[in-house]
């Protein structure tokens, strides 16, 4: 409190929101000014400031488009896989047999693995969604895709395959798909998620992942036996989808001896 003798300053003050700003400080312009004046090149689309506001809309735009997607799992493999190959017909198979179960098909929305998916979720009359990603080649939702949502983060449209599904069916896939796979993992290790099944296709394929997570990571003392539990390895679509289901559905995470306790925070 200034006292009745306390001559007032004459000091012109400037306000900008909450602060005040006196002399050299309180030269430039108003927020209003700068927004409504400048004509500057477009240079602040690049700026992380507003980064941070189109990834605030990736989550935005994601989370209202998945909100009614209802029982889902979340399918990942290879986007070179061949239409017409041995991985393809039981991606399509996987998609088929889970929508037929009564579950939503997500996947990454591209070619391979993730078309044979939406495709079979198509046929078997389900609810068939593609998280689609930004990439410097552009190949666009493949034509299964009944429910699209573009991304331009990786760990925007991450979030959404496992915010959205109860369980992972893997097929084989190069790093895009271990990428996928070792997040889930992680999230399960870790307690972020429960009752998350994650069951991989193709014991010749994945028998040499496991075995050097078994022999080397666990010998090791990297990681303990029982986080091996975390995924399964199944052969068929037929097994995949009984053993991703049946877990879901009876709330186990969907391993054999199940070592994982019931977590406490959110993805
Ligand atoms: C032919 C080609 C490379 C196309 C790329 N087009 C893609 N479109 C959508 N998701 C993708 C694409 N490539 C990789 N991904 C993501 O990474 C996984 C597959 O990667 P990869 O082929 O295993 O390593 C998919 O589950 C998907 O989520």
């Amino acid at each position: 409190m200034s006292s009745p003798t306390e001559k007032k300053t004459d000091v012109p003050a400037r306000h900008r929101g909450p602060v005040q700003l006196r002399r050299g400080l309180a030269e430039g312009t108003t927020a209003d000014q700068h927004l409504l004046d400048t004509r500057s090149p477009a240079d602040f689309t690049s700026t992380d400031p507003w980064r941070v506001l189109r990834i605030q809309a990736e989550f935005v735009e994601g989370f209202g488009a998945l909100a009614d997607v209802g029982p889902a799992v979340s399918v990942f493999g290879s986007a070179r896989t061949k239409p017409g190959s041995a991985y393809y017909e039981t991606g399509v198979e996987v998609g088929r047999l889970l929508a037929e179960a009564g579950f939503a098909v997500i996947t990454g929305g591209g070619p391979g693995s993730m078309d044979a998916a939406n495709k079979g979720a198509v046929e078997g009359k389900g609810l068939s969604v593609g998280l689609g990603i930004e990439l410097p080649f552009e190949q666009g939702m493949n034509q299964w895709v009944d429910l699209g949502v573009n991304f331009r983060y990786f760990f925007a449209r991450k979030t959404m395959f496992v915010k959205y599904a109860q369980g992972f069916i893997v097929l084989p896939g190069g790093y895009g798909t271990l990428d996928e796979l070792f997040e889930a993992m992680v999230l399960v290790q870790t307690h972020k998620v429960t009752s998350f099944p994650i069951v991989l296709i193709g014991t010749a394929f994945w028998g040499p992942l496991v075995a050097w997570l078994k022999d080397t990571l666990v010998a090791d003392g990297l990681v303990s036996p029982k986080d091996l539990d975390i995924i399964s390895v199944v052969d068929t679509a037929e097994e995949a989808v009984s053993k991703v289901v049946g877990a879901i559905r009876s709330g186990e995470p969907g391993t054999d001896s199940s070592g994982t306790e019931p977590g406490t925070t959110a993805p």
